[in-house]
């Protein structure tokens, strides 16, 4: 569950605000973001996540105030709790395929990288359409094909929260049913709130709700 109250963030040099009065995202929802190119939707991901940080007002998720917690305590809290598929997708160039998607389990000492984790990684892969690219590395891959492997890198440890900036963004419409379908499905599974960036109105429809950034403009 996400409730955000009274939130006020700027980016001062660029003249941007965000204003939220309230936005209330319940448990297991599907929510879709929508607005126009500058008008905040990774911002609004940001700051769910504890990466962009208000100058007024909360934000909880599940329950916890994200910035109140010190740096390293909103990092653990957001490899632990949040997937997040990131705009510029940020792959470790210096990992393979496999490796990035795992790479989570590396990181936080909480999740076990067993002989399980890798089975799903790669079922998860297969599922993204990236069997037979698992030893490739980042620079050798299609925009596409790296993208759906940040969405693998994203869902393997099935995290309560999904958040997913334009992961369809690049893909042509077999591969962005793939990805579509992956991330609703494993959302379900888990039973995961899902908020998603796109710009693709066609896709609006699956979502149980859309979130118009641009009515949070003062
Ligand atoms: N790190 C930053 N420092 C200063 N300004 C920023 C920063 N990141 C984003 N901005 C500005 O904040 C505004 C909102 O950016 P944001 O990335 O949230 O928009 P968006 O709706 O996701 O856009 P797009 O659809 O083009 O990805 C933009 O005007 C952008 O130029």
């Amino acid at each position: 569950m996400i409730q955000i109250e009274n939130l006020d963030f700027r980016y001062p040099r660029a003249g941007f605000r965000l204003s939220v009065p309230e936005l209330r995202i319940a448990a297991g929802e599907r929510c879709a973001v929508i607005g126009s190119s500058g008008a905040g939707k990774t911002t609004l991901l940001k700051l769910t996540a504890g990466i962009a940080i208000p100058r007024s007002g909360r934000i909880r998720v599940d329950g916890v105030q994200v910035h109140d917690l010190n740096d390293r305590e909103r990092r653990n809290f957001r490899i632990s709790r949040i997937g997040f598929v990131f705009q510029e997708l940020e792959l470790l160039d210096y990992l393979n395929v496999l490796d990035n998607i795992v790479h989570t389990y590396r990181i936080n000492r909480v999740l076990k990288l067993n002989r399980r984790v890798w089975e799903r990684a790669a079922e998860l892969a297969e599922a993204a359409g990236l069997a037979g690219k698992l030893g490739r590395m980042p620079r050798e891959l299609s925009q596409g094909e790296r993208q759906r492997v940040a969405v693998c890198r994203a869902l393997l440890p099935e995290p309560g929260l999904i958040l997913a900036d334009e992961a369809t963004g690049n893909l042509d419409p077999a591969n962005k049913n793939r990805i579509l379908d992956l991330l609703f499905r494993m959302a379900e599974r888990s039973g995961a709130t899902l908020v998603a960036v796109t710009h693709d109105h066609e896709l609006l429809p699956h979502f149980d709700r859309v979130i118009d950034v641009c009515t949070f403009h003062a």
